[in-house]
């Protein structure tokens, strides 16, 4: 189908095909390799992989971070071959991403049970020689990756803890099929269709005007405050969840709020982080902090907060002793709401 409407306005219309082009092409690429099982079969063999084993993600390190190498196929055929492991293992990669040049990117994990390959987990520590690398926890790993491979792997490990975790209907408990790109699973005895899931969190900077709220769970790094995170109930929208959140965690009202901006996020599970600014009412800010969710939760003036967010090391700060807490790391959308507030605390913001 032609993407000008017609001659009359053909050359403006090519100028907006020349700006969306690579975007929308490369877009419209990857919704034919979900939706068209041949067509993903062939982008494999341009393609390049990724590997994980038991989700953690093959990584090489250079001076000052993480790099994760790509695979061909060929390449990858090869090192089967070499650990005796037949190529059916190949069905088990997911789909996702490409280039701008349309070269598909695959995921493929050789340590977990495979349901597809009879001898499916390969020897860590020989499969990391041969590879040259190591597989590291993406716990520890995504902070010391560049944006591009920290987003890539963080979809990748989500995509493949999905498919492990979800191999059987729960309808009929007959072993579900994955399609080629592995964006869907279905039941071939109902034919009901199941898609990756992702679940909704709202993380939430409350200010009273001046100072900001953080909290710590007993889960957090030692030290490490954050902004209030909370899962969305059912039925539930985006403001009645933020508003929830914090009556539950901190016995605070909302005043107002407004959303900020989102982000993917792989742990535990894959969550959306839907990032808000909150205001409460000056005056109506005494905590009463939920030690069933929380461990602490306190004010911070935003000089406090500017000076933790500059020299946001936590090993520094514990040898100087100078600063009690440390933020999350730059990647995390809670260190972007946080240096958001630092940076402009007068936003204008709406009524929740
Ligand atoms: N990217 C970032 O900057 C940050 C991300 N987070 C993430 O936000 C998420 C939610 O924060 P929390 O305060 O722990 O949430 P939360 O305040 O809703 O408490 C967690 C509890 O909610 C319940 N829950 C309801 N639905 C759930 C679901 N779909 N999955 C798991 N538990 C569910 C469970 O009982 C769980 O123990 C965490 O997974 C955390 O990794 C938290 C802070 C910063
Ligand atoms: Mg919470």
């Amino acid at each position: 189908m032609s993407l000008y409407c017609g001659t009359a306005c053909r050359r403006k219309f090519f100028w907006c095909y020349r700006l969306l082009s690579t975007y929308v092409t490369k877009t419209r690429y990857l919704f034919e390799l979900k939706e068209d099982d041949d067509a993903c079969k062939k982008a494999q063999q341009t393609g390049a992989f990724y590997l994980f084993h038991n989700l953690a993600p093959l990584l090489q390190k250079s001076e000052h971070q993480y790099l994760a190498p790509q695979y061909s196929l060929l390449e990858l055929e090869r090192l089967l071959g070499k650990f005796g492991q037949d190529s059916q293992i190949l069905e088990d990669s997911v789909l996702i991403g490409c280039s701008e040049q349309q070269e598909a990117w695959f995921a493929l994990d050789l340590g977990l049970n495979s349901s597809s390959s009879v001898n499916a987990s390969l020897q860590k520590a020989e499969m990391e020689t041969a590879l040259q690398g190591s597989f590291i926890k993406l716990t520890k790993a995504l902070f010391e990756l560049n944006v591009k491979d920290a987003s890539l792997l963080s979809t990748a490990q989500a995509l493949l803890r999905w498919h492990d975790t979800h191999q059987f209907c729960s309808r009929s408990g007959q072993p579900t099929k994955k399609n080629v790109s592995g964006s869907k699973r279905v039941c071939p005895s109902n034919n009901i269709i199941y898609y990756p899931q992702v679940a909704p969190v709202v993380i939430t900077l409350v200010s009273d005007g001046t100072r900001c709220l953080l909290v710590r769970q007993s889960s957090f790094p030692k030290g490490m405050y954050s902004a209030l995170a909370g899962f969305c109930d059912i039925g539930e929208s985006l403001e009645e969840t933020v508003r929830r959140e914090i009556a539950e965690e901190v016995g605070l009202e909302v005043d107002r709020l407004h959303y900020s901006a989102s982000q993917h996020w792989p742990f535990p599970n894959s969550t959306l982080m839907i990032a808000c600014h909150a205001t409460v009412k000056p005056g109506q800010t005494e905590l009463q902090v939920n030690l069933r969710e929380l461990e602490a939760a306190a004010w911070f003036s935003r000089d406090e907060v500017a000076t933790v967010l500059r020299r946001n090391n936590p090993s520094n700060q514990q040898q100087s002793g100078a600063v009690p807490f440390w933020l999350p790391p730059k990647l995390a959308i809670a260190h972007q709401l946080i240096k958001e507030w630092v940076e402009k605390p007068t936003c204008s913001p709406l009524p929740a």
